[in-house]
């Protein structure tokens, strides 16, 4: 058995999305390949120690704002290395390379640089993964009001959909959803149908989202690009995590007269239960924009919300 290494890497972001990739000395192992900025946790040290001591060693900089964001282990030919990924949205300090061969600032969407170390590849997916999910309500507020909302919403920047309308028989929601995917992949927006993989399917939406109880009777990941899952405990998260999923949305933060049932978990709770696992966490419950950097501290990936995307007036 190979003894498990903790690592810890930092996506170092700029305001405007892209993030700081480095590329591996020779001499060191996979030579060539785009890491992260980062290196190994040592005897007593946590790994947000780890990281922020490897990016002043590294590159000269401190890190100000270290957000928990995912964890993933992999196995390579010379070690099994559990890799403690954070976002670090603030730093100070010039950037002054001291360990890779490069460096390049790069987007998930368009990244230019190859080959990327091999634990890397989920985590550039998830880097793709918008930040904000708005969940459609228009069996509440009308199939009118709501594509209104939905084209001002996209308008306004917001790149994932999730179409979620128990509320309406299945033609009209049939409709809807072809419509509302037509819309929001038009703006560039990832669209997602809850519950229902034969209609995300027919009309080519980007993926599903799995309510609950569907994520706990399906014995594999439906055959889409994106699959997620709403969670409410650590053994959900984990099964979504199980079946390689691409996220799960975890609440509630705070009670909603949606769901008035649902205990509210509040961020010191969210924080607990999204710690340490290998897919984004979006946060929800009584949650809007004024909520991100809150949720953000709380290793959330972003937020997802019904009323608090849509919009006052919407
Ligand atoms: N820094 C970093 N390491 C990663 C990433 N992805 C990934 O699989 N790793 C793996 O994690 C391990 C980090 O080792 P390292 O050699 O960079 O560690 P280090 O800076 O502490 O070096 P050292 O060997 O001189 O102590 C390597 O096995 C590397 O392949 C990543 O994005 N960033």
């Amino acid at each position: 058995m190979k003894k498990v290494v903790d690592v810890s890497a930092g996506v170092i972001t700029r305001p405007d999305g892209s993030f700081l990739l480095g590329q591996r000395a020779p001499g060191t192992f996979y030579p060539g390949y785009w890491e992260f900025p980062g290196g190994k946790v040592e005897a007593g040290e946590t790994p947000a120690a780890a990281l922020a001591r490897e990016l002043d060693e590294e590159l000269g900089i401190r890190a100000q704002v270290l957000h928990p964001w995912l964890m993933r282990e992999h196995h390579y030919e010379h070690a099994h290395v559990r890799l403690h990924f954070f976002e670090v949205p603030v730093w100070s300090g010039e950037i002054n390379d001291h360990v890779h061969s490069a460096l390049a600032w790069q987007r998930a969407d368009h990244l230019e640089v190859a080959p990327m170390l091999p634990a890397n590849g989920p985590i550039l997916k998830a880097l793709r993964l918008p930040r904000t999910m708005g969940i459609t309500h228009a069996g509440e507020i009308g199939v009118d009001a709501q594509l209104a909302a939905l084209d001002a919403a996209l308008a306004d920047g917001l790149r994932l959909v999730q179409i979620r309308e128990p509320g309406l028989d299945a033609a009209a929601r049939a409709a809807f959803a072809a419509e509302a995917v037509r819309r929001a992949q038009a703006a560039g927006a990832l669209a997602l149908v809850n519950g229902d993989v034969e209609l995300a399917l027919r009309c080519a939406a980007d993926g599903v989202h799995l309510p609950a109880a569907q994520l706990a009777a399906l014995g594999a990941r439906p055959d889409l690009p994106w699959v997620g899952a709403s969670c409410h405990t650590r053994a959900e998260l984990e099964r979504a995590a199980a079946l390689a999923l691409d996220y799960a949305v975890l609440g509630a933060v705070r009670a909603t007269p949606t769901h008035p049932d649902q205990p509210a978990l509040g961020w010191e709770g969210f924080s607990a239960l999204a710690a340490e696992l290998p897919l984004p966490v979006l946060a929800l419950g009584g949650l809007g924009a004024a909520d991100m950097a809150a949720a953000r501290a709380a290793g959330a990936h972003g937020i997802a919300a019904i009323r608090g995307v849509w919009g006052a007036a919407r």
